[in-house]
This record gives C-alpha cells, structure tokens and sequence, in this order.
C-alpha cells in the first residue's frame, strides 16, 4: 500500500534486525521498512544521553546540515523522528559496511596505490562539496567512511560536523591522530581542517596507520605541532608529494580540494575506475 509523501515515520514501520555498530550516541541497526522491504540503518539514540552532553542543540542543527546535504559521496539521512524516549535516524545503509574494517582485513593493513587514489578522490569530492555548503566535516578518518559495492565509499556520522569558521569543541571526539595542529592549540579554525585530515587518510590508506601515531597522547600532539612524521620506503614519489601538500601547518596554505582531485598521482591511480 502507497504511503502519502506526508507519512509521519514511527519506529513500527521497520523490522529491526542486527546490530551495526556502536556511536558515542547511539546504537545502529539494520532495519528494514515493513510496505517496501527497503533495507536501512536505524540509528537510536537516547534523549536522556544528549541532553546530558548538552546536545540537543547540536542535534537539531546537525540534522538540519544532513537533510540539506546530497551527494553521492555523503551517506544520506533519509528520515528522522523520535518519541518520548530516543530519537531515531533512518539512514541510507552501506551494504559492504566500515572502511576501517577493510582496511585491517588487507595483507598489509594497507591498501593498493590505486585503490587509496580511488578512496582518496571520493574523499575529497565530498568535502569539497561540504564546503560549498558551508559545512566542515572535522572527524574524517577510516571509522567515518562506509563501502557500497564497486568501491564506492560515503562520508558518514557527521556527529561532529559544524558550520564554518568554528571554535573548538572541548571534547575530543574519539581519535587525536587525526587532528591539524590549530585544533591541538585549540584556536579558531575553519574548513582547512578537513584538507589536513585529508593527507592523515591518505597516509593511513597507503600505510596502514597515521603519520603522528605514538605510544603517548603527547608525544602525537608533539609531533603533530611540529609535522614531523616519515614516509615508508614503498610510497611513491608522486604520493609524498601529495601528501605533503596537505600536511602544512598553515591551513590556508594546505593544497585545495580541487588541485587534490586534479594531482598527477590522483589522476594517474584512479585511470583503472573510470
Ligand atoms: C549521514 O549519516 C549520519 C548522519 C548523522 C549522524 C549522527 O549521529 N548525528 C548526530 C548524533 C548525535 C549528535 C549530533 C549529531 C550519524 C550518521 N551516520 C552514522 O551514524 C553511520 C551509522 S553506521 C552505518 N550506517 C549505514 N550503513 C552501515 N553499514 C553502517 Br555500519
């Protein structure tokens, strides 16, 4: 039976199935709708835990940024409700799930230069889409990006997206390894954070674990301050090159998203997708 456009969803439309996986929010299912047995993530969380941390605010907003997003590189928020307890985000679901998972299933933890290319570009489509919005991702790292078939990849869990420029948030969110030196000194920063992050995923693709990464909190923040990492021997030339551009403390100095998609070992890498 048709459904009006103007349905108020409510969690009885979905067949609740396995879980997906555990946000600092929430908890992610596989969830199918019962009229179109379209399969979907079903992530809820509860009002108390947001009220809590003060993010309701938060909450609204970022719904707000998600419904407006559409990419094909940006997981979509298809439908939200809630109801006395939790609230509920009906997301579109990756069927080949984390890329974070794939990434420690390969030999080498790492990925193939072509493959990391292909990941990369995508990456950085989707940011320079955000951009255009107005929209910094600020958590891009493996655990935030999911595969769809033919090595499509999505940016998701925009828990921590803000509009730009922003002030740091007091929490750190999960990772350190991936944060640009201005948020380790916690100044203002805008959406040149993303292109710093970009050279931390492009490193980790292609070595299978980020450049600052050390045994002590601060020791990682130490180096990320001051740049300082190594390349492995088995990293091309044209990958370094690429990768040093973005890893540059001056964030309006960092290479745009546009000359990421257009550089040579981009281009070169991604010839065997299209
Ligand atoms: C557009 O994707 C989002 C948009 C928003 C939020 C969110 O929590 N916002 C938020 C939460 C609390 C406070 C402020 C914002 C989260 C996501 N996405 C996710 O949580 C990803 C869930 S995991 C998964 N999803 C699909 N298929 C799979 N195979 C998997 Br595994």
């Amino acid at each position: 039976s048709k459904r009006p456009s103007n349905h108020q969803w409510k969690l009885s439309d979905f067949e609740i199935g396995t879980p997906l996986g555990r946000g600092k929010f929430g908890r992610v299912y596989l969830a199918r709708e019962k009229n179109t047995e379209y399969m979907v993530a079903l992530k809820m969380m509860f009002k108390s835990e947001l009220v809590k941390d003060h993010m309701e605010h938060q909450v609204r907003r970022e719904i707000e940024i998600q419904t407006h997003l559409t990419h094909p590189n940006i997981l979509k928020l298809l439908t939200y409700f809630w109801d006395e307890k939790k609230i509920y985000l009906i997301l579109e679901f990756a069927q080949e799930g984390e890329l974070f998972k794939v990434l420690n299933s390969q030999l080498h933890k790492r990925f193939d230069e072509p493959t990391a290319a292909y990941y990369l570009r995508q990456v950085a489509d989707a940011l320079r889409y955000c951009h255009s919005q107005s929209v910094i991702h600020r958590d891009i790292k493996p655990e935030n990006l999911l595969l769809f078939s033919h090595h499509v990849i999505k940016l998701a869990d925009f828990g921590w997206s803000v509009h730009a420029p922003s002030k740091c948030r007091s929490t750190m969110c999960g990772t350190i390894d991936y944060l640009p030196p201005e948020m380790v000194d916690s100044q203002t920063y805008n959406e040149y954070v993303d292109n710093w992050c970009l050279g931390v995923l492009c490193y980790e693709f292609l070595c299978g674990s980020p450049p600052f990464e050390s045994s002590e909190q601060a020791e990682t923040f130490r180096k990320i301050r001051a740049v300082m990492y190594g390349f492995k021997p088995y990293m091309s030339d044209s990958s370094r090159q690429l990768i040093s551009k973005l890893l540059v403390k001056i964030p309006k100095s960092r290479l745009p998203l546009t000359n990421v998609i257009e550089h040579p070992w981009i281009k070169k890498n991604c010839e065997i997708f299209t």
